[in-house]
């Protein structure tokens, strides 16, 4: 684990092999980071199959970038808002979801594609499987920011009970193994009472697409 992103409090194991790194890292450069991404990828919601849009305004960085439209969900090498390609992934936050992803157990984990979500009060994001990439040896790096969440973990079903999670600003997830195909969900952003004026959560996910 690098010096910059070692964690406070201890990991977890929420799940098989679904970890917890609470306070993983700080989040001021992140946000910084996102600034300079949306900048050039903006936050925008995608169509999708079922004639809707993405629930959740997202963009992406990185070599690859995970798109939905009406003929589903795949990534790609560019933004169709502007045909160019996504913007490269900071180094800061490369290193951060390696470091994350060695400190419980996954030592190879090579990102290409970091999808980055925006929530704000009210919005919530369905039960899903991330299933849109090709080596599921590899696992998810999630980096929460902002707002508090609940995260749920169906585990192989779809729905029924869950496992809770809350999460932090500074918070990371990493899922893999017998996680990795796990269905989970985000419930419905509310406020922060200790801090009223926060307004969003921004959730990036650490994907290896190829
Ligand atoms: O916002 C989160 O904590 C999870 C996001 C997620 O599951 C996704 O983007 O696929
Ligand atoms: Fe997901």
């Amino acid at each position: 684990m690098s010096d910059l992103f070692s964690g406070l409090r201890s990991t977890t194991e929420v799940y098989p092999q679904t970890f917890l790194l609470p306070s993983f890292t700080q989040t001021k450069m992140l946000r910084q980071l996102i600034v300079t991404i949306i900048k050039q990828a903006p936050f925008r919601k995608m169509a999708t199959p079922n004639g809707h849009y993405t629930n959740i305004p997202l963009t992406n960085c990185g070599d690859w970038g995970w798109v939905s439209d009406e003929q589903g969900y795949r990534y790609s090498e560019t933004d169709p808002l502007t045909g160019h390609p996504w913007p490269t992934m900071p180094d800061y936050f490369y290193q951060l979801a390696n470091s994350a992803a060695a400190a419980v157990g996954f030592n190879n984990f090579s990102a290409d594609a970091c999808l980055i979500n925006q929530y704000k009060i009210g919005s919530k994001l369905g039960s899903h499987q991330d299933k849109n990439e090709r080596d599921f040896t590899q696992p998810i790096v999630s980096v929460s920011i902002g707002l508090p969440a609940t995260f749920q973990i169906f585990g192989h079903r779809r729905s029924g009970k869950a496992v809770e999670i809350n999460l932090y600003d500074g918070d990371v997830m990493v899922w893999g193994g017998q996680s990795r195909m796990m269905y989970h969900a985000v419930k419905t952003i509310k406020a922060n009472p200790n801090n009223p004026a926060q307004r969003y959560r921004y959730n990036i996910t650490f994907r290896s697409s190829q």
